[in-house]
């Protein structure tokens, strides 16, 4: 399958004025399989090498994960809203398999990450499988990233998703971001968003790569970040080394440090 073109100017320029966007178009099909693959390779490395399947920053121990979190569309996006300099605070995976009662609960990322002030944040969730409807692809709340911080309750639910179960009660209409294997979405900090199960048969794969400018803070701990483009003239964060090899030692040290710090919740 060829790839459409990304228009990142327009993509900058809706994401700003709604605080979501999709689709993206960032990798073939075939690419995103390869992803998955490599996915699935980290996480058995992860429990070899870790004792645990790790779901954050995987960037900093796959090179082939690397690639996507600073591949070149992807950046393209990041800097058409971020402006050059940005640092990659974070990736994670959700997967959800086919048939599966994991959900995930109406929240605010901004809710528990720390990170002030949230605007010159945006997160990209690139689909490595299709997410659609029938799936529990992710879904937005229109309109709520002008609703400041709501309130939100940790709800304890085995099958939310969520590291804390933040929820919040919204009760208006949603917005479904459906997306085709190696699309993406935009969504911002503030922006209610959330997912249902995935009543499908396949499985439903999304890696989430979190960008922020430099200027951003911190306010829980020292934390580190990727610097993936620029320069960061802000000392903020603690900057990690990308991964040129799988699993090295150093990289492994540098993983377990970077976990520990408020943008790992390791
Ligand atoms: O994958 C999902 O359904 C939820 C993802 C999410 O909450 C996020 O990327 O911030
Ligand atoms: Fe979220």
């Amino acid at each position: 399958m060829s790839l459409s073109n990304l228009d990142a100017p327009h993509v900058a320029e809706n994401f700003l004025a709604h605080r979501f966007y999709a689709p993206v178009p960032i990798l073939t099909q075939e690419e995103a399989t390869e992803v998955v693959n490599a996915f699935q390779q980290f996480e058995l490395d992860s429990l070899a090498h870790l004792g645990k399947v790790h779901r954050f920053k995987a960037h900093l121990l796959s090179p082939d994960l690397a690639r996507i979190a600073t591949h070149p569309r992807v950046l393209a996006v990041a800097t058409a809203i971020l402006g050059p300099d940005v640092l990659l605070w974070s990736s994670d995976f959700f997967v959800k398999p086919g048939g599966s009662t994991g959900y995930v609960s109406w929240h605010q990322d901004s809710t528990h990450a720390g990170l002030d002030p949230t605007d010159d944040i945006v997160n990209l969730w690139l689909a490595l499988t299709p997410s659609k409807s029938a799936s529990g692809c992710l879904r937005v709340i229109a309109g709520t990233h002008d609703a400041g911080q709501l309130t939100h309750t940790n709800k304890e639910d085995a099958d939310n998703m969520l590291f804390f179960g933040q929820t919040v009660d919204v009760e208006s209409d949603s917005v479904a971001l459906p997306l085709e294997a190696g699309e993406a979405s935009l969504h911002s900090m503030r922006i209610v968003h959330g997912s249902e199960p995935n009543r499908s048969d396949g499985p439903r794969i999304g890696m989430v790569l979190r960008f922020i400018h430099p200027s951003v803070r911190q306010t829980k701990a020292r934390d580190s970040a990727t610097l993936v483009a620029g320069v960061d003239a802000f000392n903020h964060f603690d900057h990690e080394p990308i991964p040129t090899s799988h699993f090295a030692s150093d990289a492994i040290a540098a993983f377990k440090d970077a976990i520990r710090r408020p943008s790992g919740l390791g």
